[in-house]
């Protein structure tokens, strides 16, 4: 069976099942360590540290870049102890840099892209310097990809949890699958068909047989949609009657206990 590419609802809704305590049981923080440390473990695989010693990340507002999230504050706090520098500007930075980790936006990116991004966007557009992105190229249509060929090519993607359908417009030579954080469950239950990480990695190299049986025919992702969206249902489904199960416990305990006591 191949792998699946996620739409962009399923992306978030897995997402928030990985942070539920009764469904993956992480922390925020946990999967975003989780996450990071997968992406720099591909990217080492591929890019040699002596070839390519600095690397320019750009990061964004969500929780792809986590620029404008809590825990940024600890984040910039770390990287002047450890004295890995900011730049004032993408241009200057690319000037001084081997590699480029793309991280602006993931798989909520909606729309044209504004402001404060757009600048961003054109110096990841003009360099020649290889290109990292993160879950999915930046300004990408998360489910339509590339849309008129107007976006960046990365030369390697690293998908975190499963591809995102505009994975599919991904040409470059280097396709990884990071995010080791799904159980079997997940994996059945969201029909992943995930292939096995090998070892103690973090991550694992998508080729051929993982992506060549994903062709954009109608059909396929005509049944995508309709697996997908039946599993939402389900997701919905259990959602209510857990709430109505929350509801009634609380008539039981506070309102019939209050009317006898
Ligand atoms: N389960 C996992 O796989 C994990 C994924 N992680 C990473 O988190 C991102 C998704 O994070 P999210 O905050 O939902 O989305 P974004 O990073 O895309 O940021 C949204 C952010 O961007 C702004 N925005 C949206 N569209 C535009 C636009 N057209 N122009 C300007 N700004 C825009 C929006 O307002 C928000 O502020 C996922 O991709 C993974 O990389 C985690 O690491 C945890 C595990």
């Amino acid at each position: 069976m191949s792998l699946k590419y996620l739409s962009q609802k399923a992306a978030q809704a897995i997402d928030v099942e990985l942070m539920s305590p009764t469904g993956g049981g992480f922390s925020f923080e946990q999967l975003v360590e989780l996450a990071g440390l997968s992406v720099a473990q591909a990217v080492t695989k591929v890019y040699n540290k002596d070839q390519y010693p600095r690397i320019m990340v750009f990061s964004g507002p969500g929780n792809n870049g986590l620029d404008d999230k809590p825990v940024n504050k600890g984040l910039v706090a770390q990287c002047e102890e450890l004295e890995i520098p900011f730049v004032d500007s993408p241009e200057h930075g690319l000037q001084d840099s081997d590699l480029v980790l793309d991280a602006i936006f993931g798989f909520s990116f909606t729309g044209d892209v504004r402001q404060p991004f757009v600048s961003a966007i054109e110096a990841l557009k003009g360099t020649r310097l290889p290109i990292v992105s993160v879950d999915i190229p930046s300004a990408w249509d998360v489910e339509q990809g590339n849309v008129n060929g107007t976006g960046f090519q990365p030369s390697m993607l690293v998908s975190l949890t499963a591809p995102k359908q505009g994975a599919r417009d991904f040409t470059g030579p280097h396709h990884y699958l990071g995010g080791r954080f799904i159980s079997k469950k997940m994996d059945l239950k969201w029909g992943l068909n995930l292939p096995p990480f090998p070892g103690t990695d973090q991550c694992v190299k998508l080729d051929d047989q993982h992506i060549r049986p994903h062709t954009k025919t109608h059909q396929k992702y005509e049944e995508q949609a309709k697996q997908e969206s039946d599993i939402l249902r389900r997701v919905h489904q259990k959602d209510e009657a857990k709430l109505s199960d929350k509801m009634e416990d609380h008539f039981m305990r506070n309102v019939v206990h209050d009317s006898f006591s």
